[in-house]
Order: structure tokens, then C-alpha cells, then sequence
């Protein structure tokens, strides 16, 4: 099948820098995708855009030059629940990815089991309206309480001022809850005021709550863009991500986010993305916690 690019969607950056921070041996890029390649994967009817092509192996090779050692591959919408591209993604890593999928309630024992062998250790709930159609809290309880069994967790999108509505539903959950681009803060809004304190409560209240400090490309506002060798970008970000990285050290995780899907500004360069970390995650101690020990202890607990 032959996909048109949704218009203005930028590709990811092809030629990434070498990062100048050297991440520690055996770190994980804990939130990536990828996209089809169409031809052999199809993207799903009911997706809000069309991407263009990200195969494992070049998610593979950026892996390689970035330094990484490990993958959590999570199901992109454009996939809806169609997770066979991901899954394909995993059993071709060698053992080094492991996966988050998204599943309807139709989902049989047997393809949860399948998918729990092939790597898969959680589900995403998409909150994001842009995104995905909306889904019955009711069917996602029942998700959530049958994928528990396998020990696996949920993993949460969704934009800072539904937050309040969805705080019910969110500390409802029977598992691990992980929350993808730390529930996407307004960084024009105060570190400290209301909107971000709810989130910083959210997880102070609920121990089992853990944090993506990733995304700074989607939520600055003000840059400077990862591009040209710029080695301070996206300043506004960075007392956001530092202060949950400080303040809950054993729950928090990150990823480049590549192919970075939507996005229509710029397309960071992956390698200066890499170079962010520090900014964020300042001492050796914390950068090893959050790009080693906790994804580790998350996706691979037989190893860590
Ligand atoms: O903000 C987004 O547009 C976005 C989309 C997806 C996806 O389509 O799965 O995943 C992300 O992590 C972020």
C-alpha cells in the first residue's frame, strides 16, 4: 500500500551529531517508535496522521551512534492497535527492546501472552484529542486489571490541564503508571505554580506513579532548537524536567522520542537531544539512575 506524508509533517533528521555527553554503559532510550515501513506494515485506517517510514533498523543504527544499549519501543497511534510493526521491531532486537503496545479490550489471552514473549511489558493509554478517539474508562480498567497479571504497567499521554479530570481515573490504576513527557507541562507557566505543583503532587501522592523527563522539543516554547551544534537548547524546559529528576530520582525515565511524530517547527538533531541530558540529570549519580537502574528495573527485572 502507498501512503501520502500528512502535509507539513517534517522527517525525522537524518545524520544525527555525535553527542558530546557520553551516556553511561548499558543506558536505555526508554520511549522511541516505529513507523511501518508502510509497505510491509500498514499504518491503521483510523490514525490522525500518516507518518513517513522509521524501520527497526535505522531505530537500530541510531541506537549504535548515540550510544544506547537498549530500546522500549511504544506503539505509535498511527499503528492504532495493530502492533505487529512494534513487535517485529522487538524479536529483531536481539534481546535489546523491549515494547509497549496498545490493545482494545478484544485482545485475547493468547496474543497478550504472545506479545508478553516477544518483549512487550506494558499498555499506553492516549488521553492526547489530536491523537486518538476517545476510549471507555470502563474498557480500560478491564485492560488494565487483565495486562497486571503479566506484571506489565500503563503507560499515560496526556496534556497538563486534564489532568484534574483524569485524576481519578489515573490513581485508580492497579499497576505501575508511567507518564509519557511528564504530562506535557505549560513551560510558560511557573516550575513552581499550581498547574506543575498537581503534577509534582500527583506523583509525591502515589509512589507507583513514575515520569518521562523527555520531549523537551515538543514543549519549549522558546528553544533554542537542537540544531547547529546548539548546545543550550530548549532552555525553558529544563527547571521542569531537572525538578522531577531531583525530586524522584528512582522514577524517572527518557527517550530521544524519535521519529518524533507531528512535529511541523523543526526536527531536532537526535545527537544534540542526547546532549540535553546533563542539563537535566546533573550529577553522575542521576544520570545513571535514570537512563541505567530504573529502565532496567522497569523492563528488564530478571537483569537488574
Ligand atoms: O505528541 C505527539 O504527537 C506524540 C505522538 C505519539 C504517537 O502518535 O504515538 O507519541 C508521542 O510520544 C508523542
Amino acid at each position: 500500500m502507498e501512503f501520502q506524508k500528512t502535509p507539513g509533517w517534517l522527517d525525522w533528521y537524518d545524520g544525527p551529531s555525535k553527542p558530546r555527553f557520553k551516556v553511561p554503559a548499558g543506558s536505555v532510550d526508554a520511549h522511541c517508535h516505529v513507523f511501518g515501513p508502510g509497505a510491509e506494515f500498514p499504518y491503521a485506517p483510523e490514525r490522525k496522521y500518516t507518518p513517513c517510514d522509521a524501520s527497526k533498523h535505522q531505530l537500530y543504527a541510531l541506537r549504535d551512534h548515540l550510544g544506547f544499549a537498549r530500546n522500549v519501543v511504544v506503539q505509535a497511534t498511527c499503528h492504532g492497535a495493530d502492533n505487529r510493526a512494534m513487535v517485529d521491531a522487538l524479536v529483531h532486537s536481539n534481546g535489546k527492546a523491549r515494547g509497549v503496545a496498545t490493545v482494545k479490550r478484544s485482545v485475547t489471552d493468547a496474543e497478550l501472552q504472545a506479545m508478553h514473549d516477544a518483549g512487550v511489558r506494558g499498555v499506553r493509554f492516549n488521553f492526547v484529542k489530536r491523537l486518538v478517539d476517545f476510549t471507555p474508562k470502563d474498557e480500560l480498567i478491564e485492560i488494565a486489571n487483565r495486562i497486571s497479571k503479566l506484571g506489565w504497567h500503563v503507560v499515560i499521554y496526556f496534556e497538563a490541564v486534564d489532568l484534574p479530570e483524569l485524576w481519578d481515573f489515573f490513581t485508580s490504576l492497579p499497576t505501575t503508571v508511567v507518564v509519557d513527557h511528564m504530562g506535557r507541562p505549560d513551560v510558560t507557566k511557573p516550575v513552581d505554580g499550581p498547574e506543575f505543583e498537581l503534577f509534582v503532587k500527583f506523583m509525591r501522592e502515589h509512589p507507583n506513579v513514575w515520569s518521562k523527563v523527555s520531549c523537551p522539543e515538543r514543549l519549549s516554547v522558546k528553544g533554542p532548537p537542537a540544531l547547529n551544534g546548539e548546545q543550550n537548547a530548549y532552555r525553558d524546559v529544563v527547571p521542569f524536567a531537572k525538578r522531577i529528576v531531583e525530586t524522584f530520582p528512582d522514577r524517572v525515565l527518557w527517550g530521544t522520542d524519535w521519529p518524533h511524530p507531528n512535529l511541523k517547527d523543526h526536527m531536532p538533531d537526535d545527537g544534540l537531544l542526547v546532549d540535553f541530558i546533563p542539563h537535566i540529570a546533573v550529577t553522575a549519580e542521576l544520570q545513571h539512575k535514570l537512563l541505567v537502574d530504573n529502565p532496567m528495573r522497569l523492563y528488564w527485572p530478571e537483569e537488574s
